[in-house]
């Protein structure tokens, strides 16, 4: 059997680094070398040798456990949220001086979701309305969740690479709030309900008719496929990779 890939977990004792930590023990390819949680020292990660490291912890921890480790030349697999254009640009910049060293960031880790996303994005051009709703466990932190955010900014490209214009909508008088968040022209609404874990419905209106795409994880579990695939090649690809998509031949 060819050397296992040694990996870290960041954020281990939280809700998805635990479920994270144990499938890397469960899978046969994978050997856990470190298990950090907050306050930690990422020198550990680097002490233990470990090759890939995956990061479920804060939006505001995230970005700089990434350029730490990548200093290091440890490849990353990132499920936090909470990046934007801006942070992805400073470790795209920061990759170009470390050759060989690989990142990918991904606002959902489930093939559902992914493909629901994928799905939306192909169907946006066909439809003049579209509204993005998020749903989520009342423990979380930001809003709208990452996936949501992504998913409104692949229908707004669609929509406007087939030159259609704005999403109808007559309102003039509103409490605030009532019509979501606005990303790039597609209104989110985020819903957090003691008893969900990750859902995402994305509804989509023509005259007449009205095309609805759901996901749901109901366990943390439907995110492990994901985040064991990347695990294993992230290594392969250095660089920035943004989304799941970009290696189920979806994107
Ligand atoms: N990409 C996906 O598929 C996916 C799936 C689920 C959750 N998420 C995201 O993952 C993140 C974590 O979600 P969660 O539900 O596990 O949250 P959580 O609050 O249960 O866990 C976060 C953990 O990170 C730890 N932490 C904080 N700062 C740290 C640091 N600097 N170094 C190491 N650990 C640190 C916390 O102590 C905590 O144990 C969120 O941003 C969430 O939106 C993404
Ligand atoms: O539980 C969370 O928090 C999740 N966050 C991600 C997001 O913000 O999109 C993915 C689903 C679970």
């Amino acid at each position: 059997m060819s050397e296992r890939i040694r990996v870290a977990v960041l954020g281990a004792a939280g809700r998805m680094g635990q479920t994270v930590v144990r499938a890397v023990q469960e899978a046969p390819d994978l050997e856990l070398v470190a298990a950090v949680d907050a306050d930690a020292d990422l020198s550990v990660v680097v002490d233990a040798g470990a090759q890939v490291a995956v990061d479920f912890t804060v939006p505001s921890a995230t970005e700089g456990n990434v350029h730490a480790l990548v200093d290091a030349g440890v490849h990353l697999v990132v499920g936090t949220t909470g990046w934007d254009d801006e942070s992805l640009a400073r470790v795209r910049d920061h990759l170009a001086d470390r050759p060989g060293v690989g990142v990918l960031v991904a606002p959902n880790f489930a093939l559902g979701a992914v493909l629901a996303m994928a799905f939306a994005a192909r169907a946006a051009r066909w439809f003049e309305s579209v509204e993005v709703i998020e749903l989520h466990h009342p423990d979380k932190v930001d809003a709208p969740s990452g996936t949501a955010h992504h998913t409104a900014t692949a229908i707004a490209a669609a929509r406007a690479a087939a030159a259609l214009g704005p999403v109808p909508d007559a309102t003039t008088q509103a409490l605030d709030g009532a019509r979501g968040a606005d990303v790039e022209g597609v209104r989110v609404h985020s819903v957090r309900l003691r008893g969900l874990v990750a859902h995402e419905e994305i509804l989509l209106g023509n005259a007449g008719e009205q095309l609805t795409i759901r996901h749901d994880s109901f366990d943390r579990v439907s995110f492990m496929p994901g985040v064991l695939l990347a695990v294993r090649q992230v290594g392969s690809r250095p660089g920035l990779t943004v989304g799941l998509e970009q290696l189920l031949d979806l994107a």
